[in-house]
């Protein structure tokens, strides 16, 4: 398969992480005889000291052309001050946008070899398997903002529509995993939380009966993602709050490195619409130690009759950590883990997605870890640790039910 790149590395440990998870994808290219051109633009902080513009137009453009976006992170403090005209972020939210990407999936899976990292107890930990799909392209990041001398406003607000087509999404997720949809909210306070829970349940009641739906406040739903993660399968929520929701939830993986994502919208502009979620929830499932494997995957194609795919945005939760950029010592399993969902979701190419974190669950198992997940080891570099995933991909691929 041929197929185009767009790489956006951005700011901080962006180019670095990026670079590790391009290797990671050109080996599978190269393990699997595909073509993968990968062309690199400028997004965030670099972008405004090149071009004045966090997201320039030739970015977005090329963003639009490409089958699939890589990000690495934006922003950092030389970016930050509170006055500046442009800051890194806005390229950030200008891509979602202007790509129509309103479900952003991330997937929780934490590793058993990495449950040591996590600060939590480890009882709590084995078997959690949640997805948060977070609304991507509304609510309070995208309303109108205003400053005066005597204060701040930021608006939020949703559109029925805007909360139909994300939770739609999550049930049609939830429907092939275990069937089960928290909706998060804060239906207590805030009226866009009321339309919210009133939309969610309609939807679930209507078009997904078969779909358990509970809603949540997002206060104590922070505390019982830390108390009882198991519990939980899909997730959906607001934007905001599953920005700090997914933060927290890398604490059950053990490092905010280890989170990939999926940004995803209805396709290209004048494609049929479809969910791309159908083909690739089941697929979700191995995300990171690959318990329910390559036949688990497949049985999914064959559900869904033929591989659906679209254009998406991939990158990592995590940000520009300007406090250990430029020291190649990042986590870069976040980003190749991203790599594995682009393969999975924007080249509908299964074997090769879950060759990857089979790949890294691999690396992790044989202790490969980065400085974040030992701080009193010896640990690798973002270089080593991608190479270790590469070393793996070559070894998996020997496996008989992996060779295409
Ligand atoms: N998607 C994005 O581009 C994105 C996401 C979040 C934050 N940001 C931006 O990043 C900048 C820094 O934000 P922050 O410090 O709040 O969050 P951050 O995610 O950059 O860092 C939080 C902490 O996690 C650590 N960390 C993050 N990624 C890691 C990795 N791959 N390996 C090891 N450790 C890792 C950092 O060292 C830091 O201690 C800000 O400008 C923020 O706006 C960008
Ligand atoms: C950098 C920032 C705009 C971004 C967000 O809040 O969406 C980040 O925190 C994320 O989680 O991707
Ligand atoms: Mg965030």
């Amino acid at each position: 398969m041929r197929a185009d790149i767009a790489v956006l590395p951005g700011d901080g440990i962006g180019p670095e992480v990026t670079a590790a998870a391009v290797a990671v994808l050109q080996a599978v290219a190269h393990r699997f005889r595909h073509a993968f051109d990968f062309a690199p633009h400028d997004i965030g902080g670099i972008a405004i000291d090149r071009h004045g513009d966090p997201l320039p137009p030739s970015t977005l453009a090329a963003c639009r052309r490409a089958d699939a976006v890589l990000l690495g992170a934006v922003g950092g403090p030389q970016w930050s001050d509170p006055n500046a005209r442009v800051r890194p972020e806005q390229g950030l939210l200008a891509l979602r946008k202007g790509l129509g990407l309103y479900a952003n999936l991330r997937p929780v899976r934490p590793h058993p070899a990495t449950l040591g990292a996590a600060p939590i107890k480890a009882h709590l930990l084995s078997g959690v398997d949640l997805v948060v799909v977070r609304e991507l392209t509304g609510g309070i990041y995208f309303g109108e903002k205003t400053r005066s001398a005597d204060g701040a406003s930021d608006l939020c607000s949703y559109s029925v529509a805007e909360i139909e087509r994300v939770v739609r999404r999550a049930c049609v997720l939830a429907r092939l995993r275990r069937g089960h949809v928290t909706s998060v909210d804060k239906a207590n306070v805030l009226e866009t939380s009321r339309l919210w829970r009133e939309v969610a349940a309609r939807i679930a009641r209507d078009e997904f009966p078969d779909v358990t739906l509970e809603h949540q406040l997002v206060d104590s739903m922070a505390m019982h993602l830390l108390s009882k993660p198991r519990a939980y399968d899909v997730i959906v929520t607001e934007n905001m709050f599953g920005d700090i929701l997914t933060d927290e939830a890398s604490m059950l993986a053990g490092s905010m490195g280890l989170l990939p994502s999926a940004s995803l919208g209805d396709g290209r502009s004048g494609a049929p619409t479809h969910c791309p979620i159908d083909s690739a929830c089941a697929a979700e499932r191995p995300a990171m130690d690959g318990r329910a494997g390559v036949s688990a995957s497949r049985e999914s194609d064959a559900r869904d009759g033929r591989r659906q795919t679209t254009m998406g945005l991939y990158e990592p939760i995590h940000g520009s950590a300007p406090d250990i950029a430029g020291r190649g010592i990042a986590n870069p399993v976040g980003a190749i883990l991203s790599g594995a969902l682009l393969l999975r979701h924007s080249l509908g190419l299964e074997a090769e997605a879950a060759c990857v974190e089979q790949a890294v669950a691999a690396t992790l198992e044989a202790g490969v870890f980065s400085a974040d997940l030992a701080p009193n080891g010896r640990a690798a570099g973002t270089g080593e640790v991608a190479d270790a995933v590469i070393e793996r991909i070559t070894a998996i691929s020997r496996v008989p039910e992996l060779r295409d």
